[in-house]
């Protein structure tokens, strides 16, 4: 089977995108082709796979797998490049549309010419914090704010957001000192969330900015997560750190996303979207 795609990143995250307007894909092959593009040595090497697909309740639709083959709901970086991808190649009109993904509708705003887009901006919708819709076990609170967390002998403190997925954010002192790949793959996996879990270690420079790095589910470390970093302004927001209503830049391992939690609860995030590669890959 032959598959034109596009690889594209957002600061670092990358993902294989097929397009698949004009043909389809069957459903039972998608968590194989995922690991299949994903591996570097036999396949293309990304953080995963995405289709962008025709849809009746958007003008384009997104879905999104994991470098281990597993299905997420939503993925911000992966967003920004479907917008840049669906206005340079016309499966949209205007510069402002809505994407579906698994999670819900949102909307994307493109910067730049047809042929050229650089950034996109998004409207990622309201957080979910009610434990129980992270989900994550535990006592029925309504919210997870620096809950004490046990992990293979250290204490640590909690603070849990869905963006549509799941995200557990703890603070570092130093984010070069971050236990990214010691407790990061532990953390993913613990039976307290019970859909696994996106680990995010955050370093708060001050009331404006933010370090940031990333454990993700069914992926591993990457160098960006955009529903990480949304997460994570807001875990700071609710710890008291910094303010709603301000645009917080967030230094990721591979760039820096601009993020927004408003007023009225929507959080925004504006970076950069980028084409690498075209080409086809030959499925056996
Ligand atoms: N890299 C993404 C998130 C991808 C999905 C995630 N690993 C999950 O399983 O929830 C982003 O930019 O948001």
């Amino acid at each position: 089977m032959k598959i034109p795609f596009t690889k594209m990143h957002g600061i670092g995250n990358s993902y294989i995108f097929i397009n698949v307007f004009e043909f389809s894909i069957e459903e039972n092959i998608l968590a194989d082709l995922a690991k299949a593009v994903s591996n570097k040595d036999t396949g293309i090497g990304s953080d995963g796979l995405i289709l962008i697909h025709p849809t009746e309740n958007a003008e384009v639709g997104m879905r999104i797998f994991n470098k281990d083959g597993s299905e997420g709901k939503n993925c911000g970086n992966g967003l920004r490049c479907v917008a840049k991808y669906a206005y340079e190649h016309q499966l949209v009109d205007s510069k402002q549309f809505t994407i579906e993904t698994k999670a819900g509708n949102v909307s994307a705003e493109v910067h730049g010419e047809r042929e050229s887009v650089d950034e996109v901006t998004v409207d990622m919708g309201v957080p979910i914090l009610k434990r129980s819709e992270i989900p994550m076990l535990g006592e029925d609170q309504e919210q997870v704010i620096a809950e004490p967390f046990e992990i293979r002998g250290e204490n640590l403190e909690v603070t849990t957001v869905s963006m549509g997925n799941p995200h557990a954010v703890f603070f570092v002192n130093d984010i070069n000192e971050a236990p990214l790949t010691t407790l990061g793959p532990v953390i993913e996996k613990d039976e307290r969330f019970p859909e696994s879990v996106n680990a995010e270690f955050i370093e708060q420079v001050n009331d404006q900015e933010i370090h940031f790095r990333v454990w993700e589910r069914g992926s591993g470390v990457t160098l960006a997560c955009g529903t990480g970093a949304c997460a994570s302004v807001v875990a700071s927001a609710l710890n008291g750190k910094l303010d709603k209503g301000k645009e917080i830049t967030v230094h990721l391992a591979g760039g820096d996303l601009y993020i927004t939690w408003a007023e009225d609860g929507r959080v925004w995030m504006r970076g950069k979207a980028e084409t690498t590669i075209e080409g086809t890959f030959f499925m056996e």
